[in-house]
Parts: structure tokens; C-alpha cells; sequence
């Protein structure tokens, strides 16, 4: 496609530009030819300093700030280049699949996204997903390495999915991703809003910059006229409400779902060994639903899922027969092994003070004896809600172990003194394996074992930069070995 061309398709003033554009980077590694460039100033780098690099590799263009140099290409000139280049690069990657809704919050983003997903594929649409998991089409499911890809891998992805059939996305939009424009420019009909608690306090500034990120999606990324999706739970979060201002002010269509929701509403929760019948109320209908997952956060996200179906035209009896038919979400809640004692043991991706309450809230109604929890906290990330993860847990668990979660360029011990400075008479044990493996070995017959932090994750990361280095590790399978190897039950 011209240049000239791909300008006027996307409203943007771009001069004579007649060549031929052959596709977008953001890295100038990864330019050729005809590549459209976009210089952004980073938390590691500032893409401006390889204008010329990129330049010197074929770029056509180059979306960067005005008062950057660009000596060979177009300068597409603006202050938010990001944005730009976005709205640019949507207009090449097309078509991009009919239907597609996004979620946000800070956790329950990847759950929704696959439980909409499968409510979809059970309405017999061709359906994908796009998040923390990776992408998940009906035929496979590969990994991206981050909940939000690029804008590039994006929406390429988008348009590839399109050609494969799919018609209908759902996508995690995280904070991180929404800050630096990683998933916009395409029409968004639907977006869900889960809830609001602390993470990622290393890269915002303060809750009020991370809830901002946030709601740049109901702001600015779905389309006009679209409809919102949020939760709203018995205790009435204040995030929530604002959300739901901030959708009410974008003149979107709100769908309010939970215990304190008017439009689906959560109107009883019992408890089952395998699950729990929801009743639910929902245009006009008393619905009772035995959905086959447990823990309240799961309904928290099931409801959701089928708010952003039914926002997307998924007939509502096809909708609610597919919540009682959803599928675990991996690492999430997964049953992952049984100990000799006959104790279970849960993986779970909690990784913020909040998951930690969530997670325990989950299966606390199905233990009798005690809950013996394994945690850690990632390196690089976030240090205040080390503390308070650990304070969640000594709060409501019988026996914590702390352990290592992807200490990446920070020293272990550190961050393990950092998570048992909130949680008096918990115990240290650095490695995971055995830490898990001593939980397993202690639990008895009436126990539950909970292994939080890194859900679906397959490796722990060591160092940083070029020191940088992921082991093998699947808290799933490390659990099986334990299990296997446990010999069962305290005395
Ligand atoms: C803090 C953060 O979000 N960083 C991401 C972000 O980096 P950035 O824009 O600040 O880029 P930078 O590395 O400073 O470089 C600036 C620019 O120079 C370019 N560059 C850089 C070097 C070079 O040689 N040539 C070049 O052109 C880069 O491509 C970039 O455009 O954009 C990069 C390109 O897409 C990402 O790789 C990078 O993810 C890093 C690795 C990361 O760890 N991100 C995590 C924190 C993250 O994004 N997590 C969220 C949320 C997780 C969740 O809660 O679900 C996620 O969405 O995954
Ligand atoms: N609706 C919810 N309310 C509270 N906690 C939740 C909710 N949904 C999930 N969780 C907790 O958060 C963990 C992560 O869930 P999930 O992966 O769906 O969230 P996420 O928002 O995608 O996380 P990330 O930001 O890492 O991508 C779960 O394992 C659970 O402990
Ligand atoms: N998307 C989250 C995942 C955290 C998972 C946990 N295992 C950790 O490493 O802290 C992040 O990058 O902050
Ligand atoms: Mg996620």
C-alpha cells in the first residue's frame, strides 16, 4: 500500500509519501524495507536515538515527536507518536475480525478473556483470545511473552486471526499495555472492568496514575456507542463506581453485573464440592446455574465473560448454557495434584495482595483441617505489595511457607524478607521445589495445599539483562513430583 494512500485512509497529513509501505516496527531491528517506523521515548531506552539506524535499514517514515531529527524518511510529526502510529498501523494491519472486546482490572483480565472465549466457541462461533496465556485460537495456543503484545504483534496478530476465520477476539488490556497504546486502533465493542487494587506500583506513579491507565479503555479505546461491562460487588468498591462514571460520561451502553449489579445480577452463591449454583437474574429471568468452577472470584469473571458475550450478540440462552459448561482457565484454581494424605493441592496465579484474599477466600469453604499456602514475589516489580501479599496470607492461612517467584535482577533473600516482614510466623524456604514439596509432605488428609504466584507460568526467571535466565519450572509438575513423593500427613 502507498504511503500517501495509508495516510488518507488513517486522516493524517503525510505530503507526497508515494512509496510503498511493506509493514510497522517499533524496534529498529526488526525494520526492512518499507517499513514504517515508530521512534517512542521507553522506560529502558528512547527509540529516537535509532532514527538513523532505522533509516539506514529501508524505513519509509518515521512516527516520532516534532522536534525529533528525521533525515531520509517522512516524519510523521506528533506529541503522542504512539498514539499515531496506533492509528497508523491499524489502517494497514486489516481486516481485523468482526467482533472484539477487551477487559481490564487488575486481576481476572486473562480468566475472563478465556472464559469469554469458550463461551463463544460454545455458541459455535470461531473464537480467540489474547493475554497472559498467549493467543488461543480454536486450533492452538501460543505464547507472546507479555499479557499485551506490542502494537506491531498486535495487530498483526488481529489481522492474521481474521484470515484464519476468526471472527470473534477478546483481549487483556493491562495497564502497562493502555499507557503505552499496545492495543488500540481497531473497533472495540465491548469491555469489561473486573476491579482495582494495588500492583504495578513500580511503573505508576501512585493508584490514581494506575487507575487512569486503566480507564483509557473506556475513555478513548472502545468505540463510540459500544457497551461496558462492570462488576459490582456487595462491598460497593469505589474503583468501580468511578469506572462506571467513567463509562456513563463516554455515552457507552453499561452493563453492571454482580451482587450489587442491576443488569445481571448475582442473586445467590451456594457452594457445591465441585462448584456452585449461581442464581442469576438477567432480562427479566431467574436463571440457577451450576457452574462447574470454585471460589467467588471465578463467578466474579464467569459473569463477566457472559456480559461480553451477550454485549456482542451471543444469543443469552446459548450464553448461560455455556457458563455451566466453562472449562477450568490453567493456573487458575487448578486442581493440580492429590497427596498421599489425600490432601489436594491448588496452583494459583495470585500474585497481588487482593489475588492472595481471593485465592484463599476460594477454597477456605472446602477445608476442614488446615490451609498450608506457598507464595513468593517477583523481582523487579512492584516492592510495596510484597508486604501486604504476605500479610493476606498469615491473615487467613493456617500455615505459610514463603518461598522464590522470579527473583529477576534482585537478591532473593531480600524480597523474601520483604514478603515475611508482613507475615509474622510464617516460614522461609527459598527454594520452590522445596518449599513446595515440604507443604505437600506436611499436609494431612483434611488439609488443602494452595501454591500461589505463577499459575500457568513454566519457568523461573534469574538475573536481569543479559545475566538474565529462565529454569525449567511448572508449579503444576513440581507438585505432581511432590505428591508422588509424599509420604503423607502431619503427626
Ligand atoms: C515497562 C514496560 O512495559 N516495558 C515494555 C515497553 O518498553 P518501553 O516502551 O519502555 O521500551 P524500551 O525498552 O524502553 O525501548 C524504547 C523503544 O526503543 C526501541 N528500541 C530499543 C532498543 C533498540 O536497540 N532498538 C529500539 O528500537 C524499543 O522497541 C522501544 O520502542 O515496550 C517494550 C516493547 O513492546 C516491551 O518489551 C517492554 O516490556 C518489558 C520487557 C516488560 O517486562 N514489561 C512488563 C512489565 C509488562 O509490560 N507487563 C504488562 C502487565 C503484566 C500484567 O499484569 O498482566 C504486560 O502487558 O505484559
Ligand atoms: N475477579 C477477581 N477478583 C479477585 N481476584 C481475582 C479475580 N480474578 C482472578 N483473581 C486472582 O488473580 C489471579 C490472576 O487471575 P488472572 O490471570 O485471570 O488475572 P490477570 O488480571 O490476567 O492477571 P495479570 O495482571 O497478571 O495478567 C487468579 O489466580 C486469582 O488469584
Ligand atoms: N504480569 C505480572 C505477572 C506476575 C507473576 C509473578 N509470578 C511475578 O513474577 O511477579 C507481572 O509481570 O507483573
Ligand atoms: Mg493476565
Amino acid at each position: 500500500m502507498k504511503l500517501r494512500k495509508l495516510c488518507e485512509t488513517a486522516g493524517l497529513e503525510c505530503g507526497d509519501g508515494d512509496a510503498e509501505v511493506t509493514g510497522f516496527a517499533i524496534d529498529n531491528r526488526k525494520v526492512a524495507p518499507g517499513t514504517v517506523f515508530g521512534a517512542f521515548q521507553g522506560a529502558q531506552a528512547n527509540g529516537e536515538n535509532f532514527i538513523p539506524a532505522a533509516i539506514e535499514a529501508g524505513a519509509v517514515a518515521v512516527v516520532a515527536r516534532p522536534e525529533t531529527q528525521v533525515l531520509g524518511a517522512l516524519h510523521i510529526a506528533d506529541a503522542n507518536p504512539r498514539k499515531t502510529f496506533a492509528r497508523l498501523a491499524s489502517h494497514f494491519f486489516t481486516p481485523v475480525p468482526q467482533h472484539i472486546v477487551a477487559v481490564t482490572g487488575t486481576n481476572g483480565k486473562t480468566s475472563t478473556v478465556e472464559m469469554t472465549r469458550q463461551l463463544w466457541r460454545m455458541a459455535g462461533e470461531r473464537a480467540a483470545s489474547i493475554g497472559t496465556l498467549g493467543v488461543t485460537t480454536p486450533d492452538e495456543s501460543v505464547s507472546t511473552g507479555l499479557t499485551t503484545p506490542d502494537i506491531v504483534t498486535f495487530l498483526a496478530n488481529l489481522s492474521g486471526l481474521a484470515r484464519e476465520g476468526v471472527t470473534h477476539v477478546a483481549y487483556e488490556a493491562s495497564s502497562h499495555g493502555l499507557a503505552q497504546y499496545r492495543n488500540e486502533g481497531v473497533a472495540v465493542e465491548a469491555a469489561a472492568f473486573t476491579n482495582f487494587s494495588r500492583d504495578h506500583l513500580d511503573y505508576h506513579a501512585d493508584m490514581e496514575d494506575y487507575f487512569a491507565a486503566k480507564m483509557r479503555l473506556f475513555d478513548e479505546v472502545v468505540s463510540d456507542g459500544a457497551t461496558a461491562v462492570i462488576w459490582m460487588s456487595a462491598d460497593g468498591s469505589e474503583w468501580n463506581a468511578r469506572a462506571l462514571d467513567h463509562a456513563r460520561r463516554r455515552g457507552l451502553a453499561t452493563v453492571t453485573v454482580g451482587e450489587a449489579g442491576d443488569d445481571i445480577r448475582l442473586v445467590g452463591r451456594e457452594p457445591t464440592q465441585l462448584g456452585q449454583v449461581l442464581t442469576v437474574e438477567h432480562g427479566g429471568e431467574t436463571r440457577k446455574i451450576t457452574l462447574p468452577l470454585i471460589g467467588a472470584y471465578q463467578v466474579a469473571n464467569a459473569l463477566c465473560a457472559a456480559g461480553l458475550a451477550l454485549a456482542s450478540g451471543t444469543p443469552a440462552n446459548l450464553v448461560w448454557d455455556g457458563v455451566a459448561r466453562l472449562q477450568p482457565v490453567r493456573g487458575r484454581l487448578e486442581r493440580a495434584a492429590i497427596a498421599h494424605s489425600g490432601a489436594p493441592v491448588y496452583v494459583d496465579y495470585a500474585h497481588t495482595p487482593d489475588a492472595i484474599e481471593a485465592a484463599v477466600a476460594a477454597l477456605r469453604p472446602h477445608v476442614t483441617g488446615r490451609l498450608i499456602t506457598v507464595f513468593g514475589a517477583g523481582g523487579d516489580r512492584d516492592h510495596g505489595k510484597r508486604a501486604q501479599m504476605g500479610a493476606a496470607a498469615a491473615k487467613a492461612c493456617d500455615v505459610v511457607i514463603v518461598t522464590d517467584d522470579n527473583p529477576r535482577g534482585e537478591d532473593p533473600a531480600e524480597i523474601r524478607r520483604q514478603v515475611l516482614a508482613g507475615a509474622p510466623g510464617a516460614r522461609e524456604v527459598g527454594d520452590r521445589r522445596e518449599a513446595i514439596c515440604a507443604a505437600i509432605a506436611e499436609a494431612g488428609a483434611d488439609d488443602i495445599v494452595l501454591i500461589a504466584g505463577k499459575g500457568h507460568e513454566t519457568g523461573q526467571i534469574i538475573g536481569s539483562g543479559d545475566n538474565m535466565r529462565v529454569l525449567p519450572f511448572d508449579d503444576v509438575e513440581v507438585a505432581r513430583e511432590c505428591a508422588a513423593k509424599s509420604v503423607g500427613g502431619a503427626a
